[in-house]
C-alpha cells in the first residue's frame, strides 16, 4: 500500500450539528466548535449548535423543471426528506473499516435503529430506499417498525423479470398498506478498498494518523485501490438526483437508510458543502437527519429529538396536518 505522506491540517472540527428544533426558523449550521455552544435537545447526541439563528433554507437544488428563481413557482406540497445512517454494525464495533462488506448490525446496531425509528414515527414515508448491503437494510426496516402509521415496508424485487413476477401483490387494499423498499447499490457504503477488514487504530499506527484521516474524510483522496468520496459521490449523488428528487418533486415523502460516506457525499450536496468544509462532517449511527423539500429547495431541519418535537411540525404545515391525522386514527 503507497503511504502518502501528504499532511493534512484540519482548520477545525466540525460536527453536523442538530437543530434545536425552536420554534423560530433557527437551525444549526456545520460551523467549527469553538463558536458553537451545547443546546438541550443536542447535548445528548454530543453535538453542538450554532450560537447564531442561520436562515434554514439550504441554495436551491437546481431541478428540471423546477420553478426559475424570480418566477412565481407553481403551488407544490412539501415533502419530507429522512436520512439515516445505519446502527452500530458488528464492524464498527470492532473498528474494521468495513466499505462494501456486508456485515449485519450488533445488538446496539438494532437498538439504536429502533430508537430512530420512535423519532420518526409521527413524520409520512411513502417510499425507503436503502443500499444493497444488510446494515442499512434492517435500519430501515427496524426503523419502520416503529411507524405509527404501522405500513409494512416490502423490499421491491426487480433484479429480474421472475423475481418481479413472484414478488407480485394481488390485493390493491394491501398495496395500500405497505411502503416499497428501494434497495441501490450506488447507496452502498464508499468501497474501502485495501483498508477494508484492518483495523483502525492499527492502520493509524501504521500509516499515521494524519494519512488515515485524509483516506477517511477527504474529498479526493482514496484509500489504496478504493474509493474516494468524489467517486462515491458520482454514483450516490447521481443516484439521488434521478431516482430520489423526482419523488420528492411529486410530493412523495422519502426516507433513505444508508452508510456514512455516501449519504455524507449526498449532504455535501443538499448543503453544498465545499470540500474543506466536507472533510469535518461526521455522521453518527442511526441518528435521523430531517430536511424538507419545498419548492425546489431543501430546507435542513437537523434531527428530530423526539417523535413529537414542536419544532419538526412549526412551520412544515403538511407534516402537522400527518400527525394530527395519526393522532385521530389512533384514539
Ligand atoms: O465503512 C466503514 O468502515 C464505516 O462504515 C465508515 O467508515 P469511516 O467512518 O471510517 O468512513
Amino acid at each position: 500500500m503507497a503511504a502518502s505522506t501528504s499532511q493534512h491540517v484540519l482548520s477545525s472540527t466540525k460536527l453536523w450539528s442538530n437543530s434545536c428544533f425552536s420554534l423560530e426558523k433557527r437551525t444549526c449550521h456545520v460551523h467549527s466548535v469553538s463558536v458553537g455552544r451545547r443546546c438541550p435537545s443536542a447535548r445528548n447526541l454530543g453535538l453542538v449548535c450554532s450560537s447564531k439563528s442561520q436562515s434554514s433554507v439550504v441554495e436551491p437544488v437546481q431541478l428540471p423543471g423546477s420553478p426559475k428563481s424570480g418566477t412565481t413557482p407553481k403551488k407544490s406540497s412539501e415533502s419530507a426528506l429522512i436520512l439515516i445512517r445505519h446502527g452500530e454494525s458488528l464492524w464498527n464495533e470492532k473498528n474494521l473499516f468495513t466499505g462494501c462488506v456486508d456485515v449485519p448490525l450488533t445488538p446496539k446496531g438494532v437498538e439504536e435503529a429502533i430508537e430512530a425509528g420512535k423519532r420518526i414515527c409521527n413524520i409520512p414515508v411513502d417510499v425507503i430506499y436503502t443500499s444493497s448491503l444488510i446494515r442499512a437494510q434492517m435500519t430501515a426496516m427496524l426503523a419502520m417498525m416503529q411507524h405509527r402509521r404501522k405500513k409494512v415496508p416490502i423490499i421491491v424485487h426487480n433484479e429480474s423479470e421472475q423475481a418481479h413476477k413472484w414478488s407480485r401483490i394481488y390485493s390493491e387494499e394491501t398495496k395500500k398498506q405497505s411502503i416499497p423498499v428501494i434497495t441501490a447499490w450506488q447507496l452502498n457504503e464508499r468501497m474501502y478498498g485495501e483498508l477494508q477488514g484492518l483495523n483502525k487504530q492499527e492502520t493509524a499506527d501504521r500509516f499515521g494518523k494524519e494519512q488515515v484521516h485524509e483516506w477517511r474524510r477527504s474529498y479526493d483522496i482514496p484509500p489504496p485501490n478504493g474509493e474516494s468520496l468524489e467517486m462515491c459521490a458520482e454514483r450516490a449523488v447521481a443516484y439521488f438526483k434521478d431516482q430520489i428528487i423526482p419523488q420528492l418533486v411529486a410530493g412523495k415523502h422519502v426516507m433513505i437508510a444508508a452508510h456514512g460516506n455516501s449519504l455524507r457525499s449526498i449532504i455535501m450536496h443538499l448543503d453544498k458543502l465545499t470540500s474543506q468544509e466536507v472533510i469535518s462532517l461526521e455522521l453518527s449511527t442511526g441518528i435521523p437527519m430531517l430536511y424538507i423539500f419545498k419548492e425546489g429547495k431543501f430546507i435542513r431541519r437537523g434531527s428530530p429529538a423526539g417523535p413529537s418535537e414542536a419544532g419538526v411540525y412549526a412551520y412544515t404545515k403538511n407534516l402537522a396536518q400527518y400527525r394530527q391525522k395519526l393522532d385521530s386514527m389512533i384514539q
